[in-house]
């Protein structure tokens, strides 16, 4: 319902004034800043000035220290207070673009009058500092707007529960300083709000969703109570938004206590992460760490390995199916990927406590130093009820002090004569020097040639164990390799001891699949995170102990192993985890997986799950078409946009179809789609497609090392399209010979998920069954 005139003029009024308001304040706050900043660099320039500095004596000099750090004290706080006022001037000019986008009038109970409640990005005061001329989005009072249609309603604040009835809920479209529409809403957050904004063109960076927020969402958003919150969605129903906004949302609740840096977000590819950073500043917040698991993976393992990334399996896993060892690769990727392995690899780590433990000697110029063998049975020499960690410690001290003695041994080896021989005066200059200390600190008299040689000596041979003392520091002295590899020599053998729980029929093609590998050095994609897992149970697990929230988007694509991975890695961290099982493309997600898996990792006590059906990104006959790609997706709800039907066009030679896609690329140029994505099944078809259509349109090819886009056409692959949007979307091959597995399913309906107003099908020959099952009223048939 829209509402009259007369009201219209009154909220123009009101508007005008807060704009006016925002306008006095960064006036005043301008000047602030300014004299701040004149403070500072005056405090800077005359900082020894003011500064007596005399070190005559101990008095003296504790003198000039205090008054050092008084006047250090005094410019940082200047500089706090102008880091805090350049933080306040933003958001003026953020609010200044858009003041609120919302009201609710709330009687309280209790009370006589109604208070109108202006709801924006940030707060806003009125020039006494007394009243709010707009409220945050995130106070207490604002989740009403969110949870409530008009009526009796409730909210807890820190301070209890407040009840009243909330007489107006009203939302506004605002653009420099003029209402340009206006709805009083029932009860969702007016639908009119909705249509505008989706049905504007996509850009290449995410945008917050504050002003339509809905119920279900909110419930995401605002959820304190659960270790681990589940938000299984369709594709398109906000997960990722829902994350962003939790994350605002809780640095603005704890910000007294929680900094951006101990939130952590694993996203799915490093192209998500330039995708969504712009949300929070837009909400006036500092980003959180982002990372996507492999870098993390990259970072702990990278020098050792030679490590496969997950991109690189996945186009295994689509394009070799004629491999030899594809099969046993594919049992391989899900089998290492499963609890039951986790589990063996524990047993594993127990055998190891009593045998077996693998050392690497400690050599120096081709020599053994320490042998491995010595190190081994200094190893289990240790109580063995000790924690494996703990015995290494001990172990890594007992080395330093060997090496010590062996050091001390070297000096007389011939080679450090000629070392010496070799050295140049600035370090026969320091041996002096240290020489002339040693004798006056000692008083002694000793024949200096004979000293200054032995200290040469030394100097020589600590220059060269440092490194090996800080490689057994680091307990290099493990070879973490041969005991990985170790565990699938035993685990192969018929006389282990090694009981492998739930072995895959295929376990010993996988052992020597595995074992080739690694004797190359190469770490495959599966086995990163069981190997990092074992050479933490050996070395001690490098836990993340200041993260205080794991936020795990497109946790469907994350392994039960990954996951108790990441719970122990982050062992205080509230967990948010939120997927979509339909989209779940890694070949080590089982058929029967479900997000609830999550949830004994603490237990239902501690876990809530929340489900989002509705699905905003797409227009309503584009997810009519995709919710029937997949199996359950009459649960599916389109969000009520309005928009063409997709089409499918079918071609019968690779030049026909290459004409027709860069026909239809031009049509979408020229109806002003902002961003058009043509989405191959991998890497290898998407670098076909832009080969073919290079030559003749502006088009730019994603990669997996791509890290940002920009609006534009683009040809990308389907993995790497995740959790992304565009305006239209081309699926480059929707044929029965790309898709037609039951493992591609996944894959094509992501493809096709990712349009949010066009979607055109192309098939090279017979399409897909996928599509070819469902009744042809849900596309345009196109020859
Ligand atoms: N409440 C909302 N108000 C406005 N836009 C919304 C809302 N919820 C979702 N959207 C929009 O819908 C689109 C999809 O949202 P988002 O990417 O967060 O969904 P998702 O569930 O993470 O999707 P996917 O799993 O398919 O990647 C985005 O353009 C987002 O801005």
């Amino acid at each position: 319902m829209s509402t009259d005139g007369q009201e219209l003029r009154f909220e123009q009024t009101r508007l005008d004034q807060v704009m006016i308001e925002i306008d006095n304040q960064i006036i005043t706050l301008q000047q602030n800043v300014t004299d701040i900043k004149t403070d500072i660099v005056e405090i800077r320039r005359n900082f020894w000035d003011d500064v007596t500095v005399n070190f005559d004596d101990a008095h003296e000099a504790a003198e000039t220290y205090a008054s050092m750090k008084q006047q250090a004290e005094v410019l940082s706080e200047r500089e706090r207070t102008h880091r805090h006022a350049q933080k306040q001037l933003k958001t003026l000019h953020r609010l200044k673009l858009s003041p609120y986008f919302g009201r609710i009038d709330l009687l309280e109970d209790g009370e006589v009058s109604s208070e109108e409640i202006y709801l924006g990005i940030a707060s806003l005061l009125d020039d006494q500092d007394e009243q709010f001329l707009v409220y945050d989005w995130r106070a207490p009072v604002a989740s009403l707007y969110y949870d409530y249609s008009p009526g009796p309603v409730e909210y807890e604040t820190p301070s209890g529960t407040i009840s009243g009835k909330m007489e107006l809920k009203r939302q506004y479209i605002i653009r420099e300083g003029h209402i340009r529409s206006m709805f009083d809403t029932g009860v969702t957050i007016g639908d009119e709000l909705l249509q505008e904004v989706l049905g504007k063109q996509s850009d290449s960076q995410m945008k917050s969703i504050v002003a339509t927020i809905q119920r279900e969402q909110n419930r995401i958003i605002r959820n304190e109570r659960s270790r681990l919150l589940i938000v299984q969605g369709a594709a398109g129903s906000g997960k990722t938004s829902a994350a962003l906004q939790r994350v605002a949302y809780l640095l603005y609740r704890y910000r007294e206590t929680l900094q951006a840096e101990q939130i952590v977000l694993f996203s799915p590819n490093p192209l998500f992460n330039s995708y969504i950073s712009t949300v929070l500043p837009e909400l006036g917040e500092k980003n959180m760490q982002q990372t996507t698991f492999h870098e993390y993976l990259e970072h702990r393992l990278g020098s050792t390995f030679e490590l496969e990334d997950p991109f690189t399996q996945l186009e295994y896993v689509h394009t070799a199916m004629h491999d030899p060892h594809y099969k046993t690769r594919v049992t391989a990727i899900q089998y290492k990927a499963s609890l039951p392995f986790m589990r063996t690899i524990d047993r594993y780590l127990e055998t190891l406590g009593i045998a077996n433990m693998r050392f690497k000697d400690i050599r120096f110029r081709d020599r053994t130093l320490i042998a491995a063998d010595t190190i081994s049975q200094r190893f289990y020499s240790h109580d063995p009820s000790l924690a494996i960690p703990n015995r290494m410690r001990l172990l890594a001290e007992w080395l330093l002090g060997e090496l010590k003695e062996i050091a001390r041994r070297e000096r007389n080896k011939p080679w450090v004569e000629d070392e010496i021989e070799l050295l140049d005066n600035e370090d026969f200059h320091r041996v002096y020097k240290k020489l002339q200390k040693k004798k006056r600190m000692s008083g002694a008299t000793f024949d200096d040639y004979e000293m200054e040689r032995k200290l040469l000596a030394a100097s020589v041979v600590n220059e060269h164990f440092a490194p090996i003392g800080t490689e057994v520091k680091r307990l290099g002295f493990i070879d973490m390799p041969a005991v990985y590899q170790q565990l699938f020599e035993l685990a192969k053998s018929e006389r282990s001891t090694l009981a492998v729980e739930a072995a895959p029929v295929q376990w010993d093609a996988i052992c020597s699949h595995t074992l080739e590998k690694l004797s190359v050095a190469q770490l495959s994609y599966e086995d990163a995170t069981p190997y990092l897992y074992l050479k933490e149970r050996i070395e001690g697990f490098h836990t993340n102990t200041s993260v205080r929230h794991v936020f795990i988007d497109e946790a469907q694509d994350y392994s039960p192993f990954q996951f108790a991975f990441l719970k122990k890695l982050f062992p205080y961290a509230k967990m948010t985890v939120l997927g979509d099982l339909n989209q779940a493309i890694y070949a080590h997600v089982r058929a029967d997986a479900s997000l609830d898996q999550f949830s004994a990792f603490f237990g239902a006590d501690e876990t809530e799950t929340i489900i989002l059906t509705r699905s905003y990104r797409s227009t309503r006959p584009i997810v009519e078409l995709t919710r029937r790609l997949i199996d359950g997706g009459e649960a599916i709800e389109p969000f009520n946009r309005d928009g063409q039907k997709p089409t499918l066009t079918t071609t019968a030679t690779p030049k026909e179809h290459a004409t027709k896609i860069k026909e239809r690329i031009l049509e979408l140029q020229k109806s002003g789609h902002r961003t058009i994505a043509v989405i191959g099944k991998t890497a290898q078809e998407s670098q076909a497609a832009y080969d073919l259509l290079a030559g003749e349109l502006p088009i730019r090819l994603i990669e997996k090392e791509t890290v940002s886009f920009e609006p534009g056409t683009l040809v990308i692959p389907a993995y790497l399209a995740k959790g992304v949007e565009f305006d239209a979307v081309i699926i480059y091959d929707a044929s029965a010979a790309q898709y037609s597995r039951e493992e591609e399913r996944k894959l094509f309906y992501t493809a096709c998920t990712r349009a949010m107003h066009e979607l055109h099908l192309f098939s090279l020959g017979s399409i897909s069954p996928f599509l070819g099952a469902l009744p042809g009223e849900f596309y345009v048939h196109e020859q």
